[in-house]
């Protein structure tokens, strides 16, 4: 039996708070997070170095991948072959969504232990405010939500998406075959390479203008339940990926490039060769930001464990099975602890994975 990607998170049901950004003049004290400073920014700091930006029709793409994935789990890429339209018309998309009247976009809320539709992020319940964002997400066919959105006129936009899932399952196959490539494992080692990935989502964000960026938090550090994710941003900054030893570094937009994450499933699959990486949001004053991101995973059958080939006697598999679903539902309990959780042995420094202590705070 097929278990769906919406059941992990039938037991954890959760009550939704709205917030019409747009009619807000300053920050309510139910958005305002402590300053956030007590984690460690090189914000205003000398330059780090910046994140990988790797074009995938270089010879050396698939060295240049493998290296990414190694010290950083995040890089740019371009020459992705998605064409730049496309990313254009899911951007209009995206933003004829979160521009439609709060009563409207309600409509297609997501229910309280659902997964798909209109609401704020899921990771909310684990931080004591919220954040100043609002989401959409997408798994299977937009149709049903798109409807009660724009009953006459939804099917440009459900267009759109499924163009848009299609290129993006393309560039996330090739993004496999090169990452998996780069462990010295082929596409026929592993049999669902291969095949078509399980349901993928897409996740839409919304970050409106804010009053008090300062003190208010976008979507909060998380790392992705995926094998990687795909992610489109528009011309705004606000992404910022965590790097041991540098503190929070911006993923600078750069026009036609998509952003690459390392999920936590490609973490377990590599046996922590790579790192799945921890990413949080911000947001400005002055402009909306938006992005798109698409996250994709394996089959829903299919067991994840650490590749046979990158183990012996002394690397030993670190992390036991777990199927996607299996691990949301992990998630969807433990947060940041869910790769700890599904861990097999400790570490030899004796500390369960990185991310645990971080900074992460959890409510
Ligand atoms: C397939 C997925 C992956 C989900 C849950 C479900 C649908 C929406 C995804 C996100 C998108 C926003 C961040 C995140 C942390 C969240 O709250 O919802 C993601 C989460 C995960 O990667 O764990
Ligand atoms: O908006 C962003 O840049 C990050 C979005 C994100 O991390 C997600 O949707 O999982
Ligand atoms: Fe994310």
């Amino acid at each position: 039996m097929h278990t769906r990607l919406s059941d992990p998170f039938k037991p954890y049901p959760m009550i939704q708070d709205y917030l019409d950004f747009n009619a807000m003049k300053e920050l309510p004290e139910s958005h305002a997070w402590l300053p956030l400073d007590e984690l460690p920014s090189t914000y205003g700091s000398s330059t780090p170095d910046p994140v990988p930006l790797i074009n995938l029709k270089d010879t050396n793409a698939m060295k240049l991948v493998g290296h990414a994935c190694k010290t950083w789990g995040v890089f740019q890429v371009t020459n992705h072959g998605v064409p730049i339209n496309l990313l254009e018309e899911m951007e209009a998309a995206g933003r004829k969504l979160f521009a439609l009247p709060i009563h409207q976009k309600l409509k297609a809320a997501r229910s309280p232990n659902g997964v798909s539709g209109y609401g704020v992020a899921r990771i909310s319940t684990f931080f004591p405010k919220l954040m100043w964002s609002e989401g959409f997400t997408i798994i299977g066919s937009p149709y049903e939500h798109a409807r009660k959105l724009w009953p006459n006129r939804y099917s440009r936009f459900c267009d759109v998406i499924e163009d848009y899932k299609e290129e993006m399952n393309k560039l996330a196959q090739t993004l496999m075959e090169l990452m998996l490539g780069s462990l010295g494992v082929t596409m026929d080692d592993v049999k669902w390479a291969s095949t078509q990935g399980s349901c993928p989502a897409l996740q839409l964000n919304s970050y409106p203008a804010c009053p008090d960026p300062d003190r208010a938090m976008g979507l909060a550090a998380h790392t992705d339940s995926t094998l990687l994710t795909i992610l489109h941003q528009n011309n705004t900054s606000g992404l910022q990926v965590y790097k041991e030893g540098t503190g929070w570094i911006t993923v600078p937009p750069i026009p036609g490039a998509l952003v690459i994450n390392v999920g936590d499933l490609l973490h377990i699959l590599s046996n922590g060769l790579y790192p799945s990486v921890l990413h949080r949001a911000m947001v400005n004053r002055t402009q909306h930001r938006l992005s798109v991101a698409y996250l994709y995973g394996p089959p829903s059958n299919v067991k994840i464990s650490p590749l046979s080939k990158l183990t012996d006697q002394k690397h030993p598999p670190l992390y036991r099975p777990v199927t996607w679903s299996e691990y949301l539902g992990t998630k969807a309990k433990h947060f940041n602890k869910a790769l700890s959780s599904v861990r097999l042995c400790a570490p030899l420094n004796g500390f369960p994975d990185a991310k645990d202590h971080t900074g992460v705070r959890v409510g």
